[in-house]
This record gives structure tokens, sequence and C-alpha cells, in this order.
């Protein structure tokens, strides 16, 4: 895959590890572009949902392709993400789950937590990531549809069982 708009996001606890991370994608030629969405350092106290909720957005809008997220547990900043629409969020820390998230769930949205994983994994497991696409045509698309679909029944009204 090439050519990736990446949205970037952390709280206070997240932002060296972000920072880190940022560097690591700009300098990757797969990633065409990246908007990092802050906190731009840890004096910037804004709670984790502000930042992830406006990445999502991003992603949601089709304004980015993927994010990555970091607070202390990659925890709040994945559920946040979870709560647009159309967003697929996972915290992983380890290379199978970063895989399958893709190539699995269509995950657009990598969590992760700085108090949980050191750096040098972390690069690792991004560049990893940056490397993985889903495939529409696989037999995990119609199980990552029916989330979809769920989504979009929901706003009519409909339950999980229907
Ligand atoms: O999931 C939340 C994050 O880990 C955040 O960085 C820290 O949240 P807390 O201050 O509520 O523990």
């Amino acid at each position: 895959m090439s050519g990736l708009r990446l949205a970037l996001a952390a709280d206070n606890a997240g932002v060296e590890l972000k920072n880190i991370l940022r560097d690591l994608v700009g300098d990757d030629d797969r990633v065409a572009d990246v908007v990092d969405f802050g906190v731009p350092d840890a004096a910037d106290d804004r709670a984790y949902p502000r930042l992830a909720l406006t990445a999502a957005e991003a992603v949601a809008r089709g304004e980015a392709d993927r994010a990555v997220l970091v607070c202390g547990t990659g925890i709040g900043m994945c559920v946040s993400a979870n709560k647009v629409e159309g967003v697929r969020a996972t915290v992983a820390h380890d290379s199978y789950s970063v895989e399958r998230s893709i190539k699995s769930n269509d995950c657009q949205i990598l969590t992760m937590g700085s108090r949980v994983i050191g750096p040098e994994l972390a690069k690792r497991l991004v560049t990893e990531w940056l490397g993985y696409s889903f495939d529409p045509s696989s037999a995990s698309a119609a199980k990552v549809a029916h989330i979809t679909d769920y989504e979009h029944r929901n706003e009519a009204g409909a339950s999980a069982s229907s």
C-alpha cells in the first residue's frame, strides 16, 4: 500500500511516543501525508476523548485513511474513537493483533499505550501496520460488513438480532 494519509493524536500521557511515531511515519515512503492533531507537548492537558474524537472524525470524513492514537493505555483513545460512526479502532501491542486488526477487521485506527509499550516495539509495530491492507474479497469482508450494516440499521432503530 502506498500514499497513506495518516492522522496522529495523543493526550499528555502519550505525547512523547506520538511524537516519536510522527518522526517514524514521516520518513516512511508508504505515507503520503501526516496530520498531527496534537497535543504538541505534555503541558497541554486536553483529555484523551477530545483528541481521539477529532482524529476519528477526520478518518470518518475520509480526510485521513488511518490514524494512530496514543494515551497512557491506548484504551481511552480506542473507546472514544469507536464512538464515531464508521470507525473501527483497536488497541494493540503485539504483532499478530496489529496484523489482524487490518486483515480481519479493517480497522482504520490503531491505539497504543505509552505506559504499556516501549518506543522501539511501538515503532516496529507501526512499521508492520503500514504494510498491511484489507482484502475486500476475503471471507472477513462479510463480517466487517455486518458491523457497518448494524450501524446503518441502528440509525433506523433496528436491533442487533434483526
Ligand atoms: O485511557 C486513558 C489513558 O490511559 C489516559 O492517558 C489516562 O487517563 P487517566 O488519567 O484517566 O488514568
